[in-house]
């Protein structure tokens, strides 16, 4: 038998019987991925657009139910993007730049994550994680229609998994009863509580944060708030210890009230006990309650995100707070840096041990996620008194004086890491290149002839070449010209004081190297290092 644990917002994959659970001997696949959430279904898409065939098992029939994760970042959009779906992601999402710190009454001060033009995506959308993932699986309908070996089984449950250094066996129970299947790799992307890592024995390291959040979703109509992210600590209204406001599409605004730790979550839930903090927020504001939950946070991460042929991503190998909307941006950032690997190593391109640079790069990523975001909480929930106070005087400086405003932390916002260190990378040899292009950082977008960057790089490595000759050989080239760009972002971010540039980029838009100019031998050597053959 198997039990919903959540409701559906959407059913998208309903049980259909399969023809593994009609065979003599387990079926053999090359990857299967447990979990579809977003992480999952990215992985899917990712891998079976490179033509790599790829079962996901997913105890439910669909999505869930909930808003939960709202702020995707411009790094998880270019993401899509490349998979084909960003667009859509970026038509029914709400834009937003801005963000607005308060206290008490007060505004201390404002800021904008994209100070910048020339860029494809902004750096946020608000969309409800419903819709999000429900983009995904209609790219993975779409993509299936074109001939993608993707396949998502809804209603199927693994309830135990044998791990060898080949793979694994799993056994799957379906509403038909029980089958098996055979997997070269498996990825682990079900969710927080992560049964695959139960099942394996496996756990966190980390820390638990004693407070609590009480969530309301509510419809209303309220043009006083503009579409930017605005943050309260200790609110005039007096509705939280914090509260923090996001507009979603659809008329829906998502409110986090921070309501301490030692709460009775049953009581705080009461409709009229949410209500009171709202109407203390809002004023004389008509809404409706569409929908509420509490939630408590952990800043923790997996020692190790491969153990040899299973492959943990997302929320099952890493959580953070909801604060600077980091963790399902991170899950798409896995995705992006396993999905190439895997592909390469599956098709026999590149060595197994690449996939160890996924675990040493996603971890650096997940670390950096885990330190902003255990900040971000140190100041927004202040442990002792004495740095409640230092905190508040931060506040109170930053209203008038700029240079405290990069200590007040409300949250940072998600931003794609950069592999400094990585193996992968080779010496930087551009001299006068920007530091935000250096070897290990993902590629901004800039304004090209015909549209963006980050379009022409898509997937597959690429030499890009600017403002000189690259002749075509082993790899596609992308030539630009700062010329096509009399506002100068593409020279800004790719040639700083240089005059010529080749960069040598990675399918997930990471730079590997760069240099003035193209050396056959450089190239190819910097080539196998990015492969892992070095
Ligand atoms: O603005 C932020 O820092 C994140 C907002 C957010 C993200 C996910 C859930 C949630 O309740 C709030």
């Amino acid at each position: 038998m198997i039990h919903d644990r959540y409701q559906l917002a959407f059913k998208l994959y309903p049980y259909a019987r399969s023809a593994d659970q009609d065979a003599d001997a387990p079926v053999r696949h090359p990857v299967v991925v447990l979990g579809g959430g977003p992480v999952g279904i990215a992985t899917a898409l990712d891998l079976g657009l490179q033509g790599i065939p790829v079962v996901v098992l997913d105890d439910h029939e669909g999505i869930g139910q909930g808003s939960r994760a709202i702020c995707f970042a411009k790094r998880s959009l270019e993401i899509a993007h490349r998979y084909g779906c960003g667009q859509a992601m970026l038509d029914k999402g709400i834009i937003w730049n801005l963000g607005k710190v308060f206290h008490d009454d007060r505004k201390v001060f404002e800021f904008n994550l994209l100070p910048e033009e020339g860029h494809r995506f902004p750096a946020f959308i608000n969309l409800q994680q419903p819709y999000f993932e429900r983009f995904l699986v209609e790219r993975v309908r779409q993509a299936q229609a074109e001939g993608a070996p993707i396949e998502i089984r809804g209603r199927n449950r693994v309830d135990q998994v044998e791990v060898s250094d080949g793979g694994a066996l799993l056994t799957v129970a379906t509403p038909e009863g029980p089958y098996t299947i055979e997997a070269d790799w498996l990825i682990g992307a079900d969710g927080a509580s992560s049964p695959l890592r139960g099942m394996m024995g496996l756990d966190f390291d980390g820390r638990v944060f004693e407070d609590s959040f009480l969530i309301a979703d509510i419809r209303m109509v309220n043009d006083d708030f503009p579409t930017e992210r605005w943050f309260w600590f200790e609110p005039h209204f007096k509705s939280g210890a914090s509260t923090l406001l996001h507009r979603q599409p659809d008329g829906i605004w998502r409110v986090d009230f921070q309501i301490g730790w030692d709460v009775d979550r049953k009581t705080e839930l009461q409709e009229e006990n949410v209500r009171a903090r709202l109407d203390a927020m809002l004023g004389d504001v008509e809404y409706e309650i569409v929908w509420t939950s509490i939630y408590t946070f952990q800043c923790r991460r997996m020692k190790k995100f491969r153990h040899n042929r299973v492959i943990f991503a997302g929320d099952a190998a890493h959580q953070v707070s909801p604060f600077g909307a980091r963790g399902a941006n991170s899950g798409m950032q896995d995705v992006d840096n396993l999905g190439w690997k895997l592909g390469a190593v599956i098709r026999g391109e590149a060595p197994e041990t690449l996939l160890d640079s996924y675990d040493t790069e996603r971890v650096h990523g997940a670390d950096e996620n885990i330190l902003n975001s255990t900040r971000s909480t140190d100041f927004i929930t202040p442990k002792s008194k004495v740095s409640h106070t230092f905190r508040n005087a931060v506040l109170d400086l930053a209203e008038t004086n700029a240079f405290a405003r990069p200590l007040v932390n409300s949250g940072r916002l998600s931003v794609p890491c950069t592999y400094d260190g990585s193996t992968l990378n080779t010496p930087d040899a551009l001299e006068g290149g920007p530091a935000r292009t250096r070897p290990g950082s993902p590629c901004p977008d800039a304004p090209v002839s015909d549209g963006f960057l980050l379009d022409g790089l898509g997937h597959g490595f690429k030499l890009l070449a600017v403002n000189t000759e690259v002749p075509q050989g082993a790899l596609p080239v992308v030539s630009v010209s700062t010329e096509s760009d009399p506002e100068g972002a593409l020279a800004q971010r790719y040639l700083g004081d240089a005059t010529t540039a080749v960069y040598l980029i990675r399918p997930d838009q990471h730079v590997a190297a760069r240099w003035s100019s193209y050396d056959a031998q450089a190239v190819s050597e910097a080539l196998s290092r990015a492969m892992g053959k070095v």
